[in-house]
């Protein structure tokens, strides 16, 4: 593998608000490289969204990092300015959200949104950029794509705006793109469609991919890597092949029994009790101890968190201590 393009270390991210600040991401870690697909699932209010926005630069008012570092081609993403920062994005990041429409302009037409792009970080004449926003939106699969760049978002479907914001975000041959979500407004024969897309491109053009779902299914299928967050922490962290076979964190466990499978009866599938807990009301040690099925005393006691092995990383002591092993427990 490559040097990273994205490195995440021992991010902190914190709220400063009523009651008081709290840190709502914690101690995350990870690295994309070029050609690597790695995905960042968790149940909505995990952190997903806060580290991707964090990994861009974009931050809401009164969310701060503050701990940790983050690298973006070399660059340092926490030092950087705006300027350095609407040059990473783009140019050596590409962002892809779930509602097209919130970040597609609507009274431009697609052609002259993926041109602008060009014309921005690569200084494109405007006729140079409109000829390649063609070839863009044909590589992204939309047919009769001359014709297709002169229409305006709301005259697409949606699977078609998705489409367009994924030439979007290859406009300026990023080296890493984060889709957040990309397929969850969409129907699910389009969804297929798009993450095969996204496959192809991280193929063909040496992307990193960094795919925040919490959809393990889509997981198990597009992504090589894994990191699982709960609460704001990872709690583990393998490929996708380890950590579908033989998963080492209860989290993870819980989330693979929650994934329907095919042929089985809906009765089968087991909802993980309870939820998420909200930023500030973390329970003792082991955050997902009050829903965890192998849950003990010592578990509300500070946890260290552990690597099993270097490749697979588990925050649970007692898994790395191999006093728990999975699938003891119903
Ligand atoms: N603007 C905000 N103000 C206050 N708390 C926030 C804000 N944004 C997120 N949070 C809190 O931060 C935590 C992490 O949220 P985040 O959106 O990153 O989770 P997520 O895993 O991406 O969930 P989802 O899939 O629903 O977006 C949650 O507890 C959430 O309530």
């Amino acid at each position: 593998m490559t040097d990273p393009v994205l490195s995440v270390r021992g991010l902190v991210i914190d709220f400063t608000g009523r009651p008081g600040r709290r840190a709502l991401v914690q101690d995350v870690d990870f690295d994309v490289s070029r050609g690597q697909s790695v995905a960042l699932i968790g149940e909505s209010g995990c952190g997903k969204t806060l580290t991707s926005l964090a990994v861009l630069g974009l931050l809401p008012p009164r969310m701060r990092v503050s701990a940790g570092s983050i690298t973006l081609g070399g660059v340092d993403v926490l030092s950087a300015g705006e300027r350095t920062l609407r040059g990473l994005r783009g140019r050596t990041i590409g962002a892809i959200f779930q509602e097209p429409m919130s970040s597609l302009n609507p009274t431009m037409t697609v052609g002259d949104q993926i041109g602008e792009s060009r014309r921005m970080h690569l200084g494109e004449s405007r006729r140079t950029a409109r000829a390649r926003a063609v070839e863009l939106l044909d590589r992204v699969g939309i047919p009769n794509a001359a014709t297709r760049a002169r229409a305006y978002p709301h005259e697409m479907s949606g699977g078609m705006q998705q489409r367009v914001m994924i030439a979007a975000a290859i406009a300026c041959e990023p080296a890493v793109v984060l889709a957040d979500e990309p397929t969850t407004a969409l129907d699910a024969t389009v969804q297929a469609d798009i993450l095969t897309l996204l496959e192809d491109l991280r193929r063909d053009l040496g992307l990193g991919v960094l795919l925040v779902t919490h959809d393990l299914g889509v997981v198990a299928d597009f992504c090589a890597d894994v990191v699982v967050m709960y609460a704001g922490h990872v709690v583990e962290r393998a490929s996708a092949k380890k950590l579908f076979h033989a998963p080492r964190h209860p989290y993870t466990e819980a989330l693979l029994r929650a994934v329907p499978q095919a042929g089985h009866a809906r009765t089968t599938l087991n909802v993980i009790p309870g939820r998420v807990p909200a930023g500030g009301a973390l329970p003792t040690g082991c955050r997902f101890r009050p829903r965890c099925s192998y849950a003990e005393p010592c578990c509300a006691e500070p946890q260290l968190g552990a690597v099993n092995d270097d490749a697979h990383f588990t925050f649970c002591d007692r898994v790395a201590a191999g006093e728990l092993v999975l699938g003891s427990r119903s």
